[in-house]
Order: C-alpha cells, then structure tokens, then sequence
C-alpha cells in the first residue's frame, strides 16, 4: 500500500470539472516524487500550483502531460482518465504545457516557432488572432528565438500552445526572472486568457503575483497538496503563506 493522505483539502466550485487529480504519485526511476496529489482544476479556472523549491510542482506538470512514465493514481481530463496514456494522446486532449525552460528554438524565428506546433484539436487561435492577443510578437515576427527578451520568449512560448487547441494550459513559472513591468503584462495575458475561456494551471513561487491572476491556489509540500485558499481568503492567509513558502 502506497502512504496516502487521509484527508486532501478541499475547495467548493460551481463549475465544472476539467481535470481531477485524486491519489496521484509519480517517481522519476526509483525516486518517489509524488506522494498523493489530489486537486481538482474547474473549468474556466486560474489554478495555481505553490510551494517550495523541490515540493513536485513541476513533477505534477510533467506528470499530467504523461512525460513521467511511472505513475500511480487518476488523472480524470474531461472525462477521460490519463494515467496510461502517452503524452502525445495526452496532448491530443487539449492540454499544451509551456515548460519552465520554454523550449524557444534559436535557429527559428518568431514565426517559425509559432507555426512549429501540430494543431492536434480543432478550436486553436488562428495566427492572426495570436498576433491580436501579443502585438509585441507581430513586431518581432521575423526576429530569430536568440535575440528575444526573456519577456517575449515567454509570450512565444505561450502563445504557440494557444494555435494548437490546448484548453488547458500548464505554465510552469511564467515569471521566473523577468522584470516587473513584464510580470505585469504576463498577468495581463492571464486575465485575458481566462476571460476568453481557457483554463490554466500556474506554477508560481511568488504568491503576490499569483494572487493577481487566481481563483485558487494549492500548496505543494513534499509531493502532496496540503492546503487549498480561495484567491479572496488570500489576505486573510499572507502569513501562513509565508511560512509554507519560506519567505
Ligand atoms: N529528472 C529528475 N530525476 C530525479 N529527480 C528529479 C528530477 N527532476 C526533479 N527531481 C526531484 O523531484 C523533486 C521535485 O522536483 P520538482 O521540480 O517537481 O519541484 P518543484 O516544486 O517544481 O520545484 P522547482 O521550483 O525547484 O522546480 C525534487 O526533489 C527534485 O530533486
């Protein structure tokens, strides 16, 4: 028997599903990684993963695409249980992950990495209607991946999973060292993305930045979820959020 938690913390929500993790571990060779994740993401939600460096945000990112092969427990997406799947069925889906590496190609330019994706469901932004939503990506359109701003590659990297009909988007810190004004435009583009339907799960380690983007958070410690806050009982949370993150 695998060490379960007895109780995950638990979040109303009056909407739908999109994607139910109960009891999931995941190891990378021998190294158990996940002890138990359970969380659910409703439809239309931000979604954000906290915690510590190391605490299995990512892993659960990875997890969720299929990319770790060993994987115990469900992953109900819309209906469908993942757990067994490969990552390319996965992605077929609608789920598209923007890794913390972002995964620009130099050689290519803006365009050409754009357009480099499969659209593997129908429903994707034309590239016209990427360029509406990043105007700042139509500018540099011919600019080859090398001479971008970590600000613009991080726009690159989103805006190409939105061509390939992702609905759910996995963005694994978006902000990690980027200037403020450009953490504020990358939070521009959150607000706009949930209003135009897309769901999103957002790893973050800052949590003031997360709380500008949120309907929800959970708190990653050790492979598990222990906490879950609502986006307004933010506030009245600061302090123990600190204490979970350390800072
Ligand atoms: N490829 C790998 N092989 C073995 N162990 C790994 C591998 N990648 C990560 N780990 C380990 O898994 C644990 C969880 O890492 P993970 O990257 O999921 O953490 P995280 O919460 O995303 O933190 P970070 O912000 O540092 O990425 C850590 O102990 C890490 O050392």
């Amino acid at each position: 028997m695998l060490e379960t938690l007895a109780s995950a913390p638990v979040l109303p929500s009056t909407r739908r599903t999109l994607l139910d993790a109960r009891d999931l571990h995941a190891w990378y060779g021998e190294s158990h990684i996940l002890h138990g994740m359970t969380f659910t993401i409703p439809e239309g939600e931000v979604v954000t993963l906290l915690g510590r460096n190391g605490a299995g945000k990512t892993t659960t990112m990875r997890s969720i695409m299929g990319l770790l092969r060993k994987r115990e427990g469900s992953l109900v997406y819309d209906g469908t249980e993942t757990v067994g799947l490969p990552p390319n069925r996965i992605a077929r889906l609608g789920i598209g992950y923007v890794p913390e590496e972002r995964g620009i190609f130099a050689s290519l330019n803006v365009r050409e990495n754009l357009e480099l994706p499969p659209v593997v469901k129908p429903g994707g932004l034309t590239t016209a209607e990427v360029y509406e939503l990043f105007p700042r990506l139509l500018e540099r359109k011919g600019s080859q991946g090398t001479k971008l701003s970590g600000g613009e590659q991080q726009m690159l990297a989103i805006a190409r999973i939105l061509r390939t009909g992702a609905k759910l988007l996995l963005l694994d810190e978006p902000t990690e060292g980027l200037a403020p004004v450009i953490v504020q435009q990358i939070g521009e583009i959150i607000r706009t993305l949930r209003a135009k339907g897309f769901t999103v799960l957002l790893v973050e380690q800052n949590f003031r930045f997360a709380a500008t983007v949120a309907d929800r958070h959970y708190v990653v410690e050790h492979g598990r979820v222990v906490d879950a806050i609502l986006n307004e009982d933010v506030p009245a949370n600061t302090a123990k959020l600190q204490e979970y993150l350390g800072v």
